[in-house]
């Protein structure tokens, strides 16, 4: 009999990422379609990461549940005979309840729900595409595996906001999110860095949504984003740590509503605000607008602060692990953290880093940094298998 497959959704506010793997992990097909709500776009790479050229996409898309009909349709005339076994997905927040992948049956869905609020960019589509899949296969297993979930086995301090108790109580703290792209960076590392791995290592996801994870032996021992995927790092549209005082500005001064500030904190700040440009660091990288370059600045400032504070939580740094979006393919923005820390000893190898490493720095480098890339659709092909077995 045929190899069974695995359905992998990543769903983002108008997007679905998806790959489609073998029982064994073996990526047969990954791509995304963007555009849902508007005019979708549809992209579809082999296994091997070669293009498929495709004329499929319909003229509108408007819901999730369109975008998982075509993918199901994908699936049945790619390959023909195959069953599907299981669906994984990424969901972005279980809170304290959820410290492992589980099966997504209409009661986990909705306490999932209660936490929407936390992760409106995210949390929302996650849930959409697991309930439109089950309408559309009642049958099949789906999967849910948290970004929140590698954070778990923190010390409890690295975990508290100076809040009254009752509020710690009811679960005001911190999560931290991007797991799964950790998980799967830990499970690269002694390959890429040998021995030094299992050292005090500081991990950067520089994608869209951007944070750091403190790493000890490969587990997390403090990471930049909190109770929301808002804190931390300056990102591509959300303004990071900022003054809580400036919410209460907003609200008090400004006659700012709650709506009009999440807007404001998660779409219309970080690169984009900065800049008045973009959030794509490619453009800001290419921009001669002395805006541009001030967004850049305080980006890589931003890591450098953060960088310190999470040392400090290590007692000491062996190395610095890029990934994602802009920590693969940015290689000014990595030469200028590298460059950051070089008062601590780190040299980077200015040829490694315009090749994209693995290796960045040179031999006498007292703190190593590496490209890593990430994986998240990887860990939750293993994560699913393994839950279903
Ligand atoms: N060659 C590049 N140079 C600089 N930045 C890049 C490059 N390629 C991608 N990026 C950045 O990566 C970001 C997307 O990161 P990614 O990890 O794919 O995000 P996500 O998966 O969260 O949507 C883009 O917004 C862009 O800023
Ligand atoms: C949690 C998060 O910020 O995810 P992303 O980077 O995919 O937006
Ligand atoms: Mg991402």
């Amino acid at each position: 009999m045929a190899e069974g497959i695995v359905l992998v959704l990543n769903a983002g506010s108008s997007s679905v990422k998806f790959r489609i793997a073998e029982e064994s992990g073996t990526a047969l097909y990954e791509g995304a379609i963007s555009g849902i709500g508007s005019k979708p776009a549809f992209k579809l790479k082999d296994g091997a990461g070669k293009t498929i050229p495709l004329d499929l996409a319909p003229e509108r898309m408007d819901e999730h549940q369109d975008a998982l009909d075509l993918l199901l349709g994908i699936a049945a005339e790619f390959l023909p005979g195959r069953q599907i076994l299981a669906a994984g997905h990424r969901v972005v927040h279980g809170g304290l309840d959820f410290a492992a992948p589980v099966i997504a049956d209409a009661a986990v869905l909705d306490r999932l729900d209660a936490f929407v609020p936390l992760a409106p960019l995210h949390q929302p589509h996650n849930l959409a595409a697991i309930r439109a899949l089950a309408r559309l296969r009642p049958d099949l297993p789906q999967v849910a595996c948290f970004d929140t979930a590698f954070h778990i086995g923190q010390d409890r301090i690295a975990r508290l906001f100076g809040l009254p108790r009752a509020l710690i109580d009811e679960g005001v703290f911190r999560y931290g999110f991007h797991g799964l792209s950790y998980q799967a960076i830990a499970a690269r590392m002694p390959a890429v860095m040998g021995p030094g791995a299992d050292g005090k290592v500081i991990v950067a996801h520089l994608g869209n949504g951007c944070s750091m994870c403190a790493m000890d032996g490969r587990r997390s021992v403090a990471t930049t984003m909190g109770f929301t995927a808002l804190d931390g790092l300056v990102m591509g549209t959300r303004s990071g740590a900022i003054d809580p005082g400036v919410v209460l500005y907003l609200l008090e001064q400004k006659g700012y509503t709650p709506a009009r500030i999440a807007d404001l904190l998660y779409r219309e700040s970080g690169l984009l605000g900065v800049s008045g440009l973009s959030n794509d660091m490619r453009d800001l990288l290419a921009s001669d607008a002395p805006a541009a370059a001030e967004a850049v600045a305080l980006f890589v400032h931003r890591i450098l602060r953060e960088i310190g504070s999470l040392m400090m939580v290590l007692g000491g740094l062996d190395a610095l692990v890029f990934t994602a979006g802009i920590g693969e393919n940015a290689a000014p923005v990595r030469a200028r953290v590298i460059e950051g820390l070089g008062f601590l000893g780190a040299r980077l190898d200015g040829a490694a880093n315009a090749a994209g490493g693995p290796r960045l720095t040179a031999p006498d480098s007292r703190i190593a940094a590496f490209v890593i890339p990430t994986d998240e659709e990887a860990v939750i092909v293993s994560e699913t298998l393994r839950l279903l077995s």
